[in-house]
Parts: structure tokens; sequence; C-alpha cells
């Protein structure tokens, strides 16, 4: 158990936060919320994330690009998006996610380069807290941003979701608990993922999200993130009902993460 104030997710956010504060030498980092929306606006229509997890076989695949983890060091030593997005979509991933914050090693520059190489609908995987990283996950090709409930307050959830919603961006909220689901709900959420992996302590309950199904109506879609090291791991949550899996570590350490990928798709 770690105290409040000196988890992980406590540490990275204010990471995030001071990085926020920086001067930055994005577009929009100094415009007013209108400006906002409407560069936000002009930008590229949106994938349907959500439709490409529903239409395909159940559960859908959501293949997560990540160079490394706070949890387990670097995953796959000089990983290049753009082949490994080649070969997620080869493997019959439904859509894909790219960890764009740097305590995973990743940025924006990843995301652009899978966007330019699949036509598959992306995840922006980041920590957010504001309005500006939602346009600029939109600017590099998202089609859909995580949105992690224990990082943000009430408003601030409903803000950020309805805003992602106004500019056609979907998004996947992210709770670890019932209650957490319930603000999630409440808060406008669509698409719901329940991490197995605590973001506090880092710790796996690889039953989290088969427990936590039944809190989650069938209207709304439901993920599994995190923790899946094998087929059989992939089967359970099948079974439990989960819509679609959100899976990194498992494809970035195979030694073929397309072919790993390909195997899971077919035994699904
Ligand atoms: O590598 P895994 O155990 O398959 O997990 C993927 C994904 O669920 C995980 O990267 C993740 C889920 N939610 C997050 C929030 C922030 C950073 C990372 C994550």
């Amino acid at each position: 158990m770690s105290d409040k104030g000196s988890t992980y997710l406590d540490k990275i956010l204010a990471a995030k936060r001071a990085e926020l504060a920086a001067p930055r030498a994005t577009r929009s980092g100094a415009l007013t919320d209108r400006e906002l929306l409407e560069l936000g606006a002009r930008l590229p229509r949106p994938r349907d994330f959500i439709g490409a997890l529903r239409e395909g076989p159940r559960p859908g695949i959501i293949a997560e690009f990540k160079r490394a983890s706070p949890s387990a060091g670097a995953l796959r030593e000089g990983a290049d998006a753009r082949q490994i997005a080649m070969l997620y979509a080869a493997g019959g991933a439904a859509c894909m996610s790219v960890l764009t914050d740097k305590h995973f090693q990743g940025s924006l520059d990843d995301l652009r380069s899978v966007r330019q190489s699949v036509s598959l609908p992306l995840l922006c995987k980041d920590f957010i807290l504001e309005k500006t990283q939602i346009v600029e996950a939109k600017r590099v090709g998202a089609d859909c941003v995580l949105l992690i409930v224990a990082a943000l307050p009430v408003p601030q959830l409903r803000q950020l979701i309805e805003f992602a919603h106004t500019l056609e961006l979907q998004v996947l909220c992210e709770t670890r608990d019932e209650a957490e689901i319930d603000r999630a709900m409440a808060a406008g959420a669509k698409l719901i993922g329940v991490n197995s992996r605590d973001l506090q302590t880092f710790e796996l309950d690889p039953d989290r999200a088969a427990k936590l199904r039944k809190y989650v109506p069938k209207s709304f879609t439901y993920v599994a993130e995190s923790g899946v090291r094998s087929i059989d791991d992939a089967l359970r949550l099948r079974d439990s009902g989960a819509d679609a899996l959100l899976i990194g570590s498992y494809f970035m350490t195979a030694e073929e993460p397309g072919e790993a990928l390909r195997e899971l798709v077919m035994a699904l």
C-alpha cells in the first residue's frame, strides 16, 4: 500500500501539470476555449472507434503500441511505431492504442507516425487534464482519447468528455471500481474501460475487469484493460462479457507481435 500523495499516478500527474504549465511550442497552448474549439473543429473528422469494436467479432482487440512501462521498463528496444502498426493492422486488430506519455517513452510523434501508416481507428493514450491535449491528440490523428476517472474531478471529467464529443472524438473512460464506473457513466461516457492494473501502485488484479463487468449495462461498450499475458487470459475476459480487450505488453514483448496478435484473434 502506498500513501496518498506519493502514488505513481500522483507523480505522473504532477509531471504532466508541470509540462502543461511550461511555455509550449504547440499552437494550441495559449488559446482561449473558444479558439480551441474552433481549431479542433477544423481538423479532419475522426474515425468511428467504438463502431470498429462493435462491428467485428467480439471481443475486438485494441492493440497498443507501448515502448516501455514504469513497472516493467523497456518492452522492445528501438521499436518502430510504423512497423508495429502495420503488423497490428495485418494481424487483425480492430483498433490501436498509442501510448504518448513520456513516462512510457512515448510521444505524440508516435501517434502521428502510426496515423500515417494505418487506417485503423486510434486511441491517444495519455494523462489528459485539459482541452489543449484533446486538440493536440486530434491534430496528430487520434480518433479516441483516454480520460482517467481517478485523475479528474467530476465537473472536469464531464467538461472534457463533452469537449471531445463536440470535436467528434470518442472517449475511453478508464475506471477501477464500481464508484468510478458510476461516475464515468454519469459524466457522459459511452466507452468504459476497467484497468486491471492499479495506477496508484501498478499492481495487477487479473480478475478486476471480469468482476466489474456486471456494473456496466450492455448499451455501453466495455473494455478490459491490461494484464493479458496469454491466450487463456483473453478467453477468460471474453467469457466474462468484455466487448473489447486492450493489450500492450503481451504483443510488444512477443518475438513476432503480428503473429502473437493473429493467434490470439483466431483463438477468440
Ligand atoms: O501492457 P498491458 O498490461 O497489456 O496494458 C495495456 C494498457 O491497458 C495499459 O498500457 C494502460 C491502461 N491504462 C493506462 C493508463 C495510462 C498508461 C497505461 C495504461
